[in-house]
């Protein structure tokens, strides 16, 4: 679990650290209000995000790509300990036996996210629960990130996009099923 004395005691010597007086005035509740957060962003460490996907309609039998598009994400670089974000697109060829709800699987990009992460772990991750836990045919993930470690500091690129993808199954094999997920998600089906 998240230790938030722990937190609290390292935010005051991050404080002292940088050359501020951690008991004046307005940081007197920074340590606790960090300590708060990290609990939120870090949430996800402490979830399994197979347990989303125990919803499952059995009796659809649906065995067509489903997709996803523009699920907003924020994650934490693991490097810095700040934020990238931007979007998830999650595409799936469902088991027609192992159909989840929808915002089931928006729940698993949210618990992968809300970790220390790598923008090619959490595509990964995200993709392969997906696989593994509904036993599905195919499937894509791409997620377009910008990272503020290398917006504020670093090489200071603002604008900057990650582009990361996992593609998994048919999707893999089957290049008219790939074609297919990457032209839904452009949205260049019509
Ligand atoms: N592959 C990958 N790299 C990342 C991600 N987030 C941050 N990074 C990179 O991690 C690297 C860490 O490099 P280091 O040389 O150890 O750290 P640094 O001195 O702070 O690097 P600079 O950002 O180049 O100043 C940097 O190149 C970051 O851009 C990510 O999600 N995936
Ligand atoms: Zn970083």
């Amino acid at each position: 679990m998240i230790d938030q004395e722990k937190i609290q005691k390292a935010v005051r010597m991050i404080l002292e650290g940088i050359g501020e007086d951690p008991d004046r005035e307005g940081l007197q509740d920074t340590p606790a209000r960090v300590a708060k957060m990290y609990g939120e962003v870090f949430s996800g460490l402490h979830c399994d995000p197979c347990d989303h996907l125990e919803t499952c309609f059995y009796e659809e039998k649906h065995d067509e790509m489903v997709l996803i598009k523009d699920i907003s994400i924020y994650s934490m670089c693991e490097h810095h300990l700040l934020p990238f974000y931007g979007k998830a697109h999650v595409a799936y060829i469902p088991n027609p036996e192992k159909i989840t709800g929808l915002s089931k699987l928006v729940r698993v990009v949210e618990t992968l996210s809300r970790r220390p992460q790598l923008q090619e772990r959490l595509t990964t991750q995200i993709a392969d629960t997906i696989v593994e836990k509904l036993d599905a045919k195919g499937v894509v993930v791409v997620i377009e990130a910008e990272h503020l470690c290398m917006t504020i500091r670093g090489v200071k690129k603002p604008g900057s996009t990650t582009v990361t993808s996992a593609v998994r199954g048919i999707c893999r094999t089957n290049h008219l099923t790939r074609a297919e997920a990457f032209s839904l998600l452009k949205g260049t089906h019509r």
